[in-house]
């Protein structure tokens, strides 16, 4: 069995032990071992990020952009390896595999451009003969801690913009999917970085992790995933008053009203609430539809997520691949009882599928009849189970959409230009979606939500500046 080493300080490094990496859609399909990386080694890994600071910090324009354009230029050349490899890890379908590792191309093409778009600016004092100069430095070693979702964008659109902005890095992947960043590594280990720009430590998070959160040598973290570890490492993070960024849950709503068109609405619920076996923030899971077509809207997307083709991701016509594990598969199950114990109607799906691979693989459920007060309207499942609120019109609709402690994407399928206006404006979500799925973002605009599903400044795109940049105000007397 191949083994896979961490990173630290330009070298490849053993690890303590190693992990199996394990094929969700077979679990007799293992990947590879993956190194875990122990206490020193992240310390290591971390001194190695500071000692190559003051090199990287004051590297040209020019030299960020040759590494990140070489970077996203070998990404595309090996996409179809690097898809293959993340579909077989996570266990979403190849054309999405693909697509995300193409997708990590792209984020990296376009702050390879940033990188010499980063300029500042000059402002006239109030004081005569003086002048101001607003500039943006790298705030410093930054941590990252990245879940399993998106084994190579998520990291991706966090290494891009920290190394465009002068930063060093110490990245830690979800231990379900170490593979596709370890091959993001070995492509920027040829990018012609010096030692110690870009380090990956794999292994457990309250190990790892836990080291990254707490050193005081690391000025800042991003992190994604779930609400819980988010809320803990804001608070150590900010305890020791460095940055931090947290991109958490969602409970998306996509609200459907009367006038929407009909094929269109069903099309965004099957693809924002099931797609990627609908294990993304960014997920409808609950769909939220006004009383004149609430009926005729159920009954087409029973039909379609009925129809849907669940299997191994690496398969052709495979439409929803397996789920990433089994305490998550577990969870999505456990979340559909509940939902019927509430009172929900299990409209199709939501059991275990017994294939002939042995992997995860569940039937995606749509529950119907569910008020906003249920546990499935009110916490992430994080699976694919989607859930419906019916309303009687828009004002209750768009209610019922913020009701929640989430903010993160909400859609809307109308064809009134009115409401889609309203929406747009009154809810309270960081991304809205009109006539579109409320999952699958662009990678060049700001990502994000409110409330409790972001901290800090947003990612991706220009924006990202804000948290991997520190602004620094000079003034000058010209003699
Ligand atoms: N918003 C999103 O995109 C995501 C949301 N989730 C939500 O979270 C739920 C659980 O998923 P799970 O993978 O356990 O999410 P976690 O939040 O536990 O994992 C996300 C990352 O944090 C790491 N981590 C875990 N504990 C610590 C810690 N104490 N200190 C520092 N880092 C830590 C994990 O490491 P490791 O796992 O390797 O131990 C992983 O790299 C899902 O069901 C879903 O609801 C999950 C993934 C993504
Ligand atoms: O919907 C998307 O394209 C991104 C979703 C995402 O970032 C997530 O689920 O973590």
């Amino acid at each position: 069995m191949t083994k896979y080493d961490n990173y630290i300080n330009g070298e490849w490094v053993a690890g303590e032990h190693y992990v199996a990496n394990i094929n969700p859609s077979d679990i007799n399909d293992v990947i590879g071992e993956y190194a875990s990386a122990n206490v020193v080694q992240v310390e290591q890994a971390i001194e190695a990020a500071g000692a190559a600071l003051d090199t990287w910090a004051f590297s040209t324009p020019q030299e960020r952009f040759n590494v990140l354009d070489f970077i996203a230029t070998e990404i595309f050349a090996n996409a179809n390896a690097l898809g293959e490899l993340l579909s077989r890890e996570e266990g979403k379908t190849l054309p999405e595999g693909k697509g995300e590792a193409m997708r990590a191309g792209q984020i990296f093409k376009f702050f390879a451009g940033e990188a010499l778009r980063a300029g500042g600016e000059i402002m006239p004092s109030v004081r005569p003969g003086v002048e101001v100069e607003i500039t943006r430095e790298p705030v410093g070693v930054v941590g990252m801690i990245t879940p399993w979702n998106f084994p190579i964008a998520i990291p991706a659109w966090k290494i891009a913009p920290a190394l465009a902005y002068g930063n060093t890095v110490v990245i830690k992947p979800a231990e379900l999917v170490p593979g596709s960043v370890w091959s993001l590594f070995e492509i920027m280990s040829r990018a012609g970085l010096p030692a110690g720009v870009v380090n990956l430590v794999m292994g457990p998070g309250r190990v790892v992790g836990e080291v990254i959160t707490t050193s005081d040598k690391v000025s800042a973290v991003s992190f994604t995933g779930s609400v819980g570890t988010g809320h803990h490492i804001r608070e150590v993070v900010t305890g020791r008053g460095a940055k931090v960024q947290l991109e958490m849950g969602g409970k998306n709503p996509l609200v459907v009203l009367d006038d929407a068109d009909l094929d269109v609405a069903v099309n965004c619920a099957v693809q924002g609430a099931f797609y990627s076996t609908g294990q993304r923030c960014t997920a409808s899971s609950r769909l939220i539809v006004t009383e004149g077509i609430h009926d005729e809207f159920v009954a087409r997307l029973t039909a379609e997520v009925e129809a849907l083709t669940v299997g191994h991701a690496l398969h052709e016509g495979t439409q929803i691949g397996p789920v990433v594990n089994e305490t998550q598969l577990q969870q999505d199950l456990d979340y559909v009882d509940i939902a019927v114990k509430e009172g929900g109607t299990l409209a199709c799906g939501g059991s275990r599928l017994d294939l002939d691979d042995k992997g995860f693989y569940m039937a995606p459920a749509l529950i119907a009849n569910t008020t906003p007060d249920m546990r499935i309207n009110r916490e992430e499942v994080f699976g694919p189970v989607a859930s419906v609120i019916k309303v009687r019109n828009y004002e209750e609709a768009l209610q019922v959409a913020n009701d929640t402690e989430f903010g993160l994407s909400a859609g809307i399928c109308t064809t009134s230009l009115k409401y889609s206006s309203h929406f747009k404006r009154r809810s309270e979500a960081g991304m809205v979606m009109i006539n579109l799925p409320t999952a699958g973002v662009d990678y060049h605009v700001p990502f994000g939500g409110r409330k409790g599903s972001s901290y800090g400044s947003r990612e991706q795109g220009s924006y990202a500046r804000e948290f991997y940049t520190i602004v620094k105000t000079a003034y000058i007397l010209p003699l």
